[in-house]
């Protein structure tokens, strides 16, 4: 069942058109995952969804309530992460949560939503004293003090450090398992490939792809790279000569060979009849960000 419904959304900000009719819908219980280069129209788009824009065509349905009109019940439904500099210097986390807490109709009790994120120890420590990842898992933990059917997480771990970000997605994954449906935003390929069960790729405020992370990965490209160090001087044209090889490119002492089909065994019966032996060899498949290359014509972090 749709919980999340977005219909050829337009956005304009004067002359620049950052919605050109973006379309998905979001599935209950979902870890749904936008995905998109710099200014491709991924926050526009998401803050359509909470309301914070006005879209100047298009529809969004959030729990069948319309963000524009249904303003009073919208936030029962949906709970969006706090930018940080949202937050008093001085408020304790315990305060916070008893404040945020207050603004709902059936909130959680949480204390035990606290105990959840590994906070209860900083009840009583004002937010500026917190680190990084401590401010990041109040901010969820607001966002989901309410008690939403759905969380909308934007750059949820950008900052992080890289244990800080695994145990973010540990955490995002149990919510979700609780029965939250979760939106997020995010640039990290690894982030969206490990958490999201289907990924929305915005590029130029079109929706440019839809699908599963391995059905992104597998709809671009069955493309496959081999990685090794010759024992002895090789001519790159035994290899491109392949019909299986589109590339043969040298990193260092390494040679890597792009291809597709039984690309292995072609390259290795080639190396044999030339009596070289390929040490430390490594077969790669196409990752999340060759798709997203070859979705957008550029990488996430360019
Ligand atoms: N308030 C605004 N006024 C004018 N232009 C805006 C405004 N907000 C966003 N834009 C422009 O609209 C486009 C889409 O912006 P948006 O913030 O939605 O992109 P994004 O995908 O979230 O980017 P990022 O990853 O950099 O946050 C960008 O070109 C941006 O410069």
């Amino acid at each position: 069942m749709a919980i999340i419904e977005v219909d050829n959304l337009v956005k304009r900000y004067g002359d620049h058109l950052a919605l050109n009719g973006v379309s998905f819908t979001v599935e209950q219980g979902e870890i749904f995952g936008i995905l998109g280069p710099n200014g491709a129209g991924k926050t526009t788009t998401v803050e359509c969804i909470e309301g914070l824009r006005t879209p100047d065509a298009g529809t969004v349905q959030v729990c069948g309530l319309d963000p524009q009109r249904d303003t009073t019940e919208l936030p029962e439904s949906l709970g969006a992460q706090l930018q940080e500099s949202e937050l008093p210097e001085k408020l304790t986390v315990g305060e916070a949560m008893e404040l945020y807490a207050s603004f709902y109709r059936a909130p959680v009790d949480w204390r035990e939503l606290i105990g959840v994120l590994n906070l209860t120890d900083k009840t009583g420590t004002q937010f500026r004293r917190l680190s990084g990842g401590q401010k990041q898992r109040l901010s969820i933990a607001l966002a989901l003090v309410g008690n939403p059917r759905v969380a909308v997480l934007d750059e949820l771990t950008t900052g992080l450090d890289p244990q800080a970000r695994r145990d973010t997605w540990d955490l995002i994954e149990s919510i979700r398992d609780r029965g939250t449906t979760i939106l997020m935003v995010t640039h990290f390929m690894e982030e969206a490939e490990r958490l999201c069960d289907r990924i929305a790729v915005i590029d130029s405020g079109r929706v440019v792809a839809l699908d599963t992370p391995s059905g992104l990965i597998s709809a671009v490209d069955e493309r496959q790279r081999i990685r090794f160090r010759p024992s002895a001087p090789l001519d790159h044209a035994v290899l491109t000569a392949l019909p299986e090889v589109h590339a043969v490119e040298r990193a260092g002492v390494q040679l890597v060979v792009t291809g597709t089909g039984n690309l292995l065994h072609a390259v290795t019966s080639v190396l044999a009849r030339h009596h070289v032996v390929a040490g430390d060899l490594r077969v790669e498949q196409t990752s999340l960000d060759d798709a997203f290359v070859a979705l957008t014509g550029r990488s996430i972090n360019s």
